[in-house]
């Protein structure tokens, strides 16, 4: 293994290990920490972790076995794959496992840049930007557990870090890979501007020798060339069979795609407070599914009134969890009853799914849209989609690309 990276949530792991695969790289996304070496032809090893909003110490201390299985495996260069909106708070979790990995493999400088452009997130000046707006202005000043208030990462970054944060400017970054490699000699954690893929990858050439580094999925796009790879698109083998689309996530373009869906497909809505009561039976639904003519659709998404509604009553951790151990539950049912093609919509939803159908190690496929691959788990086809992520008939090209040769 060339290349190890460290995920801080499921979906983030899909959409890092789908710009790897493009980039030639055989890669495994393994849904757990393995307990056996990985194959040996293997470019990218890929962890998801759930340590996003993980307490600091648990987070630290997940992500540094995870770096030493990596290391273990041969991998030359570690990747902390966070969100393309910086998703953390001032007391982590990005800053502190950073530092400690640093301190852990002994790098010195670590790269830093968020920035993917193909779904609208760019590095400017230190600040991010979604599409046009401020990141502070973007809706994700308004994330329930990781609000994002400040747009400057130099300096959301020295708040949750010891270490020094420096940074290379977008005019550095234009005049090519050798002015960058010369900003990337400090000791520090170092923000990169970035609002093109090209940008990216030259930063990815200037990162050659670099141990450490950390963004979204875009800071991976100039690696695999640096270890001789060359893009081409991930094969895929057709999967037939049933299907159903589950969805937990309730971010605005989720709603709009379950609102599109709804009226192709059979649909059930689980309610809230059916759910924490314990009125829903993962068992009637998976029969329900099975006996339906096209893939339907069980969802949760609901509007954010809604959301808080139940949150107040039954508390967000409860509500929460309820929600995905149905899900989780539901995802058994449905692989034992032989459900061949599922899509999922959510970080946390697809996390608590990929734990009930027991996976743990996935092989990707090729994109069904920017960020959001096929992933391979035995028979079964999945796609794993970030709640952000996708455009309105997401779902059924999703369940339509699964049935292709790729
Ligand atoms: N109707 C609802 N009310 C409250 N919480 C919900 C509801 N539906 C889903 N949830 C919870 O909201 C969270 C959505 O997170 P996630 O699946 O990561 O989606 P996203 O990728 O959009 O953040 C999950 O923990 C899920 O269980
Ligand atoms: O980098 C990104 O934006 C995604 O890969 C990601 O991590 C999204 O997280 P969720 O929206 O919580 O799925």
């Amino acid at each position: 293994m060339k290349i190890g990276v460290i995920a801080d949530d499921f979906t983030g792991a899909s959409d890092i290990a789908l710009t790897l695969a493009e980039g030639g790289m055989p890669v495994s996304l393994f849904a757990r920490m393995p307990d056996k070496p990985a194959d040996t032809d293997l470019g990218a090893g890929v962890v998801a972790l759930k340590s996003r909003t993980a307490p600091v110490e648990e987070a630290v201390a997940q992500s540094l076995a995870t770096c030493d299985w990596l290391l273990s495996q041969g991998a030359e260069q570690i990747v902390l794959k966070v969100c393309s909106t910086f998703d953390s708070t001032p007391a982590g979790n990005i800053g502190p496992v950073l530092d400690a990995l640093a301190d852990h493999i002994g790098a010195e400088t670590c790269v830093v840049c968020p920035a993917f452009p193909e779904n609208g997130r760019s590095v400017y000046q230190g600040h991010l930007f979604v599409g046009d707006r401020l990141l502070n202005e973007s809706g994700m000043e308004n994330h329930p557990l990781t609000p994002m208030t400040d747009a400057d990462l130099r300096r959301v970054l020295a708040a949750q870090s010891t270490r020094q944060v420096a940074h290379v400017r977008a005019q550095v970054v234009s005049s090519g890979e050798e002015a960058v490699a010369s900003g990337l000699t400090q000791s520090a954690h170092v923000i990169v501007d970035a609002i093109a893929d090209a940008d990216l990858r030259t930063i990815g050439r200037a990162a050659r020798d670099i141990r450490l580094l950390c963004g979204g999925s875009g800071i991976a796009l100039g690696l695999p060339e640096n270890f001789g790879f060359q893009p081409q698109r991930p094969a895929w083998d057709s999967v037939g069979g049933p299907g159903a689309v589950i969805s937990g996530s309730c971010s605005l373009a989720t709603r709009g795609q379950v609102a599109a869906y709804r009226k192709v497909a059979p649909a059930r809505k689980l309610e809230a407070e059916a759910v924490v009561r314990g009125d829903v039976s993962p068992t009637g639904l998976a029969d329900w599914a099975m006996a339906q003519s096209s893939p339907p659709l069980i969802y949760s998404s609901a509007d954010p009134d809604e959301v808080r509604a139940a949150q107040k009553t039954y508390g967000r951790e409860n509500v929460a969890e309820a929600i995905e151990t149905v899900f989780s539950n539901l995802a058994a049912e449905l692989s034992a009853r032989g459900l061949r093609r599922l899509v999922v919509a959510g970080g946390e939803t697809s996390g608590a799914v990929v734990t009930g159908l027991g996976a743990r190690e996935l092989k990707i496929g090729p994109r069904v849209a920017p960020g959001v691959p096929l992933v391979r788990h035995g028979e079964m086809a999945l796609a794993l989609k970030s709640g952000n992520f996708g455009g309105e008939a997401f779902f059924s090209e999703a369940l339509q690309l699964m049935e292709s040769d790729g």
